[in-house]
Order: structure tokens, then C-alpha cells, then sequence
């Protein structure tokens, strides 16, 4: 059977799903905002602005009304800016159809209510859970539009809904994995952003290897003792959503959140990064959410304290980086497995 997939959001990574969706038999019909970005989708079939040169299959449709898009979809992908999400969907919610599975291609999570995208979702459209699905993976977007291999994971509670994200996006350059762990999937992709500005920051003070694969073993750990208290399966954190996705961001001069931060380490101010900054850095503002969401569960987050601290407190990146590294002495520990320490009287 022929799905019918509707991308709401012709961003680069908006684009790229829908292209999946095509080369995986899907029909797709993909929303954008602007006029002349749907045009040169539906007369060049290219996204000038967000992946230029990128040729996109013939048979991809680009629209600006939502409900157009939405007819008949089976499948809606969803890739706006994370906070943004909640007053576009309002707008899209009478639109929806009834069984349609809604997907969050989104990684941040939102301010002011610390809420999953997936939560976003159901709560504005009204859907039970078993009907929002997450995908995420280490899927930066140029590499997958020309069609190199990789793959993801296609995450909701109901697996029949994975499955169907799955037969969405199957494609012979592009597997999709199942999962049931949409709190892990999600967190993966939204926590790795915090984590890949400071790898960025590192960078750009002119640090190696060794601070790089540090900054990136301790932030996993740090990803997983959120994700474990918020009811994530810690496994989950060692696939292609955790340590894949971290490893894809903070190793691409590709990655918009690595970019960032790597311009705050050589020494330029939020303000001026944010001002040549084009493209959506989810990790800037989705690192409040996340701190605040790790106090209100009393986890402790020293990589996303400094984030924030640089990002959005004006800290200087050294002071920030001088606090990482000369935090008390303590036992390694990954996740809140009970290490021999803790049971030692
Ligand atoms: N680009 C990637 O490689 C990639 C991969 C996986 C996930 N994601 C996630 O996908 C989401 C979207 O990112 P992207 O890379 O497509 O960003 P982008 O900056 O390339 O595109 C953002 C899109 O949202 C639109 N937009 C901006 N403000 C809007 C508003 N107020 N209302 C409606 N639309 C608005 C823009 O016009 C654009 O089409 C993010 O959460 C990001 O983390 C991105
Ligand atoms: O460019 P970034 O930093 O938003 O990362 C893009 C994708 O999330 C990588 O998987």
C-alpha cells in the first residue's frame, strides 16, 4: 500500500524527510511558508534556499496551504523550530486528519513548559500518545539529501506506529530502526544539541581530540541520567539516537549547534553568532528548557550548567571551561546504574 506523507516545514530537514518519504514509494506533498521556496520545490524541484544544488525527486509536492498538504495524509512529519511548534500546530490542528500518526522531526524541547516535542504534539492536536511518533538519528541533513547511507530510529508507544513511520522512510540508502522508548529517542536528539555547542566551544578555542571525546563520553552520561529519570530505557542511549546522533553533531563542521558554539570559542559574543546565524541552532534556546527540566528532577547537568551560563549569562567560554574541568573528584558513573561505590558502607 501507497502511504500518504505530509512534511509541515520545507527547512532543510523538512526537505530532506520528504525526499526520504519519496525515494521510500511514499506519495508526499511538503508545506513551506514561502512562496517562492514551494515554487522552486514544485517548477526546479530544488530548495534554493536551505539545500541548494540538492536535485529533489520530480514527484515531490510543495504547497503553502496546510490543508492541501494534510488531505489524506496517513503520515505528518513536523519540522518547524521547536519553539515555534505549539502556535503553528494550533493553526494546522483542525486539519489533522483523524488517524493520521503524527511525527516529531524536531530536537529541541520547549521553554517555559520544559515539554517533549512529541508532548507538544499531542496536547495541541488533541491525540492520545499511541498516535505521536518521534524520529531521530544522526541525520544531518545535507549528507542524507545527496544520499549517502544512514539511518535512524522511528519511536512511538504503539509499534504498529513505528512500523509505519518505518515503511515511510525505508529507503536502499536510508534504514529506519523500531523502537517503544519515544522519552529516550527524543531526549537523545534535544540533549545531544547542548552537548555539540560545547564540543563546538572547545573546538574553537583550539582544543583536540581528547577534550572533544571527553566532552562527548561526559555528555552522553549526562543525556542518560535525565533520560533515566524521566523514564527512558538507558539503552536507548547507546544507539543510532544517543551516542550515534552525539557523535554525528559534535565530529560535523556540518552541525549548526557545533558551528555556534565553535564561534563563541573563538572569541565572538550569543549576540553576534545568533546575528549570522541562518539556520535553526535548536540546542541555544532548547539548553534552558533542558536545565530546567533536570532541576525540577533534581539530575545533576554540569556540561548543559555551562551552556547555559555561556549562551545565556554572558560567562566567558574559558571560565566555563576552567569550572568543567576542575569539578570535584568523583567515581566515573554513566546513567543512574547503582555502581560498587554507592554500596560500599
Ligand atoms: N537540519 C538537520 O540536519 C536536522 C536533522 C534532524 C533534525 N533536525 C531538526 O529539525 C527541526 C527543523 O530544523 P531545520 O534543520 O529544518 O531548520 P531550518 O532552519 O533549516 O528550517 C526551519 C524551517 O522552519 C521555518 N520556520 C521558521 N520560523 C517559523 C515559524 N515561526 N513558523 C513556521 N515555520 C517557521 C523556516 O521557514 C524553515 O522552513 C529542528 O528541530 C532541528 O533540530 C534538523
Ligand atoms: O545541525 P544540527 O546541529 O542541528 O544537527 C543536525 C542533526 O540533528 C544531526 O543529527
Amino acid at each position: 500500500m501507497t502511504l500518504r506523507c505530509a512534511v509541515l516545514g520545507a527547512g532543510s530537514w523538512g526537505t530532506v524527510v520528504a525526499k526520504l518519504m519519496c525515494d521510500a514509494g511514499s506519495e508526499v506533498t511538503l508545506w513551506g511558508r514561502r512562496r517562492e521556496v514551494v515554487d522552486a520545490i514544485n517548477e526546479r524541484h530544488e530548495n534554493p534556499d536551505y539545500l541548494p544544488g540538492v536535485a529533489l525527486p520530480e514527484d515531490m509536492r510543495a504547497t503553502t496551504d496546510a490543508a492541501e498538504a494534510l488531505e489524506g495524509a496517513d503520515v505528518v512529519g513536523i519540522a518547524v523550530p521547536a519553539q515555534t511548534l505549539r502556535a503553528n500546530l494550533a493553526e494546522w490542528a483542525p486539519f489533522l486528519p483523524p488517524d493520521a500518526l503524527l511525527v516529531s522531526l524536531m530536537k529541541g524541547v520547549e521553554l517555559g513548559t520544559t515539554k517533549r516535542m512529541s508532548e507538544v504534539i499531542a496536547e495541541v492536536a488533541g491525540a492520545p500518545p499511541e498516535r505521536v511518533a518521534v524520529f531521530s538519528g544522526p541525520n544531518l541533513a545535507r549528507e542524507l539529501a545527496v544520499g549517502e547511507p544512514g539511518a535512524a530510529v522511528a519511536a512511538c508507544l504503539d509499534m504498529a506506529g513505528a512500523e509505519r513511520l518505518q515503511a515511510a522512510t525505508m529507503t536502499p540508502y536510508f534504514r529506519t530502526y523500531t523502537s517503544t522508548d519515544v522519552i529516550g529517542v527524543e531526549l537523545g536528539g534535544a540533549v545531544k544539541n547542548v552537548i555539540a555547542l560545547c564540543v563546538g566551544m572547545a573546538v574553537g578555542l583550539g582544543f583536540g581530540d581528547n577534550t572533544k571525546a571527553v566532552l562527548m563520553t561526559r555528555g552522553l552520561a549526562e543525556i542518560a541520567r535525565l533520560g533515566a529519570s524521566l523514564g527512558a530505557d538507558e539503552h536507548t542511549f547507546a544507539g543510532l539516537a544517543g551516542m550515534g546522533d552525539l557523535v554525528a553533531s559534535c565530529s560535523s563542521p556540518l552541525s549548526r549547534n557545533r558551528t555556534f558554539g565553535e564561534n563563541l570559542g573563538r572569541g565572538m559574543t550569543p549576540e553576534q553568532v545568533t546575528a549570522v546565524t541562518k539556520q535553526t541552532a535548536e540546542g541555544v534556546k532548547s539548553s534552558k528548557a533542558v536545565l530546567e527540566l533536570a532541576r525540577n528532577h533534581q539530575v545533576e547537568m554540569p556540561i548543559t550548567e555551562e551552556v547555559v551560563a555561556v549562551v545565556h549569562e554572558g560567562k566567558p567560554v574559558k571560565e566555563a571551561g576552567l569550572a568543567l574541568i576542575t569539578r570535584s573528584p568523583k567515581p566515573e558513573r554513566y546513567g543512574v546504574t547503582r555502581h560498587q561505590d554507592e554500596h560500599s558502607p
